[in-house]
């Protein structure tokens, strides 16, 4: 079952959840709590149930049995903007809200660096500025759980770096809880307050990154952290670089 989550501080339950497609189990037996403004990234390699875990959480898949209970407003952000290209831009931002919502629309397209843009097409936005559109958009529903989905997986290595920076701002100021889907570690050692390694169906490792903000990625910690995670993931940390800066 689906249903509102309970209990003051938690966004997210999930007890017991099982899923599979056909003869192929793909969660088993995932017991999960995130709390309300908690930042939680999910690594693992490809194919373990990562998105299907989040397309439970957003409401778009059915569990075979198990328990997800979360807070009612959630709001996903994919690895492509999925904007309405005959749409302009504030429309996309706004799309199904009533028309009050235009002011907070625009105010969102001011937060993610988009003043001005309300009356852009999408057809002439860089893949970044498409993706602001798309954080906008979710941002104007004030979600209380926060999905996303490999958001910066398809921009350029700047870009991303530029978004992360974004998201950390913005999450820290709205503070949904999160749940970011990632296959990039460093990405979760950067945002994340928890991060969480889905292998085999179960959750392998769930460790908190205490780290201040904004995070040096070549700290001794944050490099103990990145070794961490790639261990368990199965990436042998065995580079020069590795050698000369592990904790
Ligand atoms: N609707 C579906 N029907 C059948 N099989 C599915 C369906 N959705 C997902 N799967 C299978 O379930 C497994 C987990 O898929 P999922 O997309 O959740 O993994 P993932 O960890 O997000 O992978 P990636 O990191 O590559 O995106 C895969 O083997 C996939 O083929």
């Amino acid at each position: 079952m689906t249903g509102p989550a309970t209990g003051e501080d938690l966004a997210v339950r999930i007890t017991g959840l099982h899923k599979a497609f056909g003869a192929k189990s793909v969660l088993s037996g995932i017991d999960l709590e995130i709390r309300r403004g908690e930042f939680f990234a999910l690594l693992g390699p490809s194919g373990t149930g990562k998105t299907t875990l989040l397309r439970i959480l957003a409401g778009l898949e059915v569990p075979d049995a198990g328990t997800v209970l979360a807070a009612r407003r959630r709001t996903t952000v994919y690895q492509e903007p999925r904007l309405i290209p005959a749409r302009r831009v504030l429309a996309n931002v706004t799309l199904g809200l009533p028309p009050a919502a235009r002011d907070s629309g625009r105010r969102a397209l001011a937060e993610v660096g988009l003043e001005g843009y309300d009356r852009a097409w999408p057809a002439t936005l860089s893949g970044g500025e498409a993706q602001r559109v798309a954080l906008a958009r979710a941002l104007v529903r004030d979600p209380e759980v926060l999905l996303l989905d490999e958001p910066f997986a398809a921009l350029d290595a700047l870009t991303r770096l530029q978004m992360q920076e974004l998201v950390a701002e913005l999450c820290a100021r709205h503070r949904p809880a999160v749940v970011l889907v990632t296959h990039d570690v460093d990405e979760a050692v950067r945002l994340a307050d928890r991060v969480v390694v889905l292998r085999d169906g179960a959750l392998a490792v769930d460790q908190r990154i205490d780290l201040p903000h904004p995070r040096d990625r070549n700290s001794p910690s944050f490099v103990g952290h990145r070794r961490l995670f790639l261990s368990h993931l199965g990436v042998v940390p065995d580079s020069p670089h590795f050698a000369s800066t592990q904790t």
